[in-house]
């Protein structure tokens, strides 16, 4: 293995194979540990995009959910999900496929568009210049993150996140939009082992073999993540398993790592070495 890479596998702790039902059931149980042991929370909140993240995500929450209200003979517990569409979403029949597949106990709708373009005009005619589309899309990943803050304030909630190990190494997320969450509960998994996973759950097909997309620039409607990156998420969650890949590839993805190590890290503090 490269150097680099030694590190990236130990830190990011991705296994070269995985047990699907058990990865599952780990990260169940770390949902309802948590419900039980913060008596005061209720609810999971989480986007639904209709891509394979959040459907997983989603899954496990419902799952959670359930089984928390089935071992209290109750329905204290909810799980909501939330479309965020900007406008009209063009992916929007997968969004009510996977919200057929997870079941959720609750669904919102917050259309983000009109918030984005008054923040983006307000700051625009601050400074006298335009966003580019690429900022546009941080403030829409920025917004989704306010809704469902919102609600999780609403409804005794935890705001849930679909980082995963395949998105960490390569910083693939908006700093404090959907890279903000209270619980994580794919970290340690690569894009390959979530697909297992929801297979092993029976998801839709169309769901987990979907090209992955952030779909954040008005002017590249659901630009393929792998675009954007100049790399496949078959060489990264090779990477990922401890394998040899092309050494073009493996740039590319320490290139991407090396440059974000700031969205893996608290603010930085004067106490703070690993940036020197
Ligand atoms: N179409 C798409 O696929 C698309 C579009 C937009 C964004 N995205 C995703 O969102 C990500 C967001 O882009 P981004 O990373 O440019 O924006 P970001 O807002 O997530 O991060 C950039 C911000 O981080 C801070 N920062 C940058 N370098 C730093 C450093 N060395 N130390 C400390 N802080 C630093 C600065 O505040 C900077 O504005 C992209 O990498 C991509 O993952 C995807
Ligand atoms: N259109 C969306 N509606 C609801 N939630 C969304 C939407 N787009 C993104 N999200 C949330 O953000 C994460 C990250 O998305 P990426 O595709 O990985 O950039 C996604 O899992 C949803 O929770
Ligand atoms: O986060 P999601 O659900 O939008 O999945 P993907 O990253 O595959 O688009
Ligand atoms: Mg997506």
């Amino acid at each position: 293995m490269r150097p680099l890479q030694k590190e990236i596998v130990k830190k990011l702790l991705v296994q070269p194979t995985i047990d699907p039902e058990a990865e599952f059931r780990k990260s169940v149980d770390l949902l309802k540990g948590y419900m039980k042991k913060n008596t005061f929370l209720k609810s999971f909140v989480l986007g639904i995009s209709g891509g394979q993240d959040s459907t997983l995500v989603g899954y496990i929450a419902q799952t959670a959910v359930n089984e928390l209200n089935e071992e209290t003979n109750g329905s204290d517990y909810k799980f909501v999900a939330v479309s965020l569409p900007y406008g009209v979403q063009a992916d929007e029949d997968d969004r009510q496929l996977a919200l057929k597949f997870i079941k959720p106990s609750q669904t919102v709708t917050v259309n983000i568009k009109e918030a984005v373009d008054a923040s983006v005009k307000a700051v625009e005619e601050a400074v006298s210049e335009k966003l580019s589309n690429f900022l546009r899309g941080n403030v829409k990943a920025r917004e989704r993150m306010k809704v469902q803050y919102d609600l999780a304030g609403l409804y005794k909630g935890v705001v849930l996140g679909t980082d995963h190990a395949a998105e960490a190494i390569t910083g693939f997320f908006t700093k404090h939009g959907d890279g903000a969450a209270d619980i994580i509960p794919l970290y340690r998994l690569n894009k390959r082992q979530g697909k297992e996973i929801l297979k092993f759950v029976g998801a839709p097909e169309r769901l987990y073999t979907k090209i992955p997309t952030a779909d954040l620039e008005d002017d590249k409607p659901l630009l393929p993540d792998e675009v954007a990156l100049g790399v496949s998420y078959d060489e990264i969650d090779d990477y990922l398993e401890g394998k040899e890949i092309r050494t073009e590839a493996a740039e590319i993805i320490e290139g991407w790592y090396t440059k974000t190590e700031h969205k893996r890290n608290e603010a930085i503090n004067v106490y703070d070495t690993w940036w020197k």
